[in-house]
């Protein structure tokens, strides 16, 4: 990609045209000030307080009807957020050859394939063309694996190596803390016990990674996308993105760009949580676009539970007015089995998410999930040309996003 910047467009980053956007001002805006300094925490006798039940009623409002959030004053220091931007720019900073260094070098047998540098697409998943991005990739949790793919990247500069892992560390941190606040003021919105999803999301013991994401000035950016259409598979999806925006919702047949405000957060729903809520909440597309004079910096935090945590609807979503209409119960380590599965097969990113669809619980029918070994994705080099399809233009609505 970074050589590729240089150069002209080439057919295989052709989207279709997408100057068909508006901004997106009505996306609901939170500011959850008040749960930060304890004045609104929850009460003695455990009922939340009015002011927190708002919070939370807005954002089961906010995830109903856009599927994201924007967060402000959502307790992360401005601090720990500038520091991590800081340490992403500075990785993607470096001559080619030393992020190089934090490529994931795969060895057989190994589960611990979807991390470190590389070009956004996946090697071995049918793919239809090429986002313009480059992006590191960290996993945070269960295991960390910051500090090893930091000792790669700088080899030469332990203290560089311990500011990378630092920051990141710090940010994961913080973003998990975050993730077991919104999900259980989720919980709280939709009327049910505060710890329905957290008891099985079981906070940093869940599959959870953080990715940088770098789009590079692009010179045609009417042409192509940073990241084509797609909704996220995970559960939660937290997403910071620098001064330079690009982010854009699709809603009611219309795209919508969100305009960066500084240290919020956006937050999007991805696929199963929108199963677990039975459909309550909308996981919703949405796609980077890029643009021609600026680079822009977008990190994500992808939140799972453990790959064998049950995700079961709960009872009090299932009424006559919103009958069952997901999987009762399944594990992330289940659907991701079934995810990698599917994104070997021509249109399988599509037809994957009807796996949620499916009317039977995929719990009893299987052997105990935790026991199966989690497939997981290669990643291509930078600047790897290794195209699998190389003719075609790019579709618009297609998921190149496997935060998994
Ligand atoms: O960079 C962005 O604004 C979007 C990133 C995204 O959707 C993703 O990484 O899944
Ligand atoms: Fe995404």
């Amino acid at each position: 990609m970074q050589l590729l910047a240089k150069q002209s467009l080439g057919q295989n980053f052709v989207y279709v045209p997408h100057n068909d956007f508006q901004g997106a001002e009505g996306l609901p805006l939170i500011d959850m000030g008040e749960l930060q300094t304890g004045i609104i925490t929850e009460e003695e006798e455990g009922a939340p307080s009015h002011r927190r039940n708002q919070i939370a009623k807005d954002l089961v409002k906010s995830f109903s009807d856009w599927g994201f959030v924007q967060l402000v004053n959502h307790g992360v220091s401005t601090h720990v957020i500038q520091a991590m931007q800081t340490q992403a720019q500075k990785f993607f900073d470096l001559p080619l050859e030393q992020k190089e260094k934090g490529k994931l070098i795969v060895t057989p047998g190994s589960t611990n394939k979807n991390e470190g540098f590389g070009y956004g697409v996946e090697s071995g998943i049918f793919y239809v063309g090429r986002p313009w991005i480059d992006r590191f990739q960290c996993r945070w949790s269960p295991v960390d694996s910051i500090p090893d793919l930091a000792d790669n990247v700088y080899s030469e500069d332990a203290h560089d190596a311990q500011e990378f892992s630092g920051s990141m560390q710090d940010y994961n941190r913080s973003l998990d803390k975050l993730t077991v606040q919104i999900l259980e003021l989720c919980a709280e919105g939709l009327g049910l016990e505060s710890s329905t999803f957290t008891k099985a999301y079981l906070g940093t013991a869940g599959d959870c990674i953080a990715r940088m994401n770098y789009y590079p000035p692009c010179p045609l950016p009417s042409l192509t996308l940073g990241l084509g259409a797609h909704s996220d598979p995970n559960l939660l999806t937290i997403l910071h993105q620098c001064k330079v925006g690009g982010l854009q919702i699709y809603r009611d047949g219309s795209w919508f760009s969100v305009k960066p405000l500084p240290n919020s957060f956006i937050v999007n729903v991805g696929d199963s949580f929108e199963a677990w809520t039975n459909g309550r909440f909308k996981s919703v597309k949405h796609r980077a676009v890029v643009n021609a004079t600026a680079s822009r910096l977008s990190i994500a935090y992808f939140s799972n539970p453990p790959s064998s945590s049950i995700m079961t609807i709960p009872q009090k979503l299932i009424n006559s007015q919103h009958p069952l209409q997901f999987r009762p119960a399944f594990t992330w380590g289940e659907y991701k089995s079934h995810l990698m599965e599917m994104h070997q097969k021509p249109n399988g990113i599509k037809a994957s998410k009807a796996w949620l669809r499916s009317s039977s619980s995929s719990i009893n029918s299987h052997s105990n999930p935790s026991t199966k070994t989690s497939p997981h994705f290669l990643m291509l080099n930078s600047d790897n040309n290794n195209n699998n399809n190389n003719n075609c233009m790019y579709q618009s609505d297609v998921s190149f996003n496997l935060g998994i």
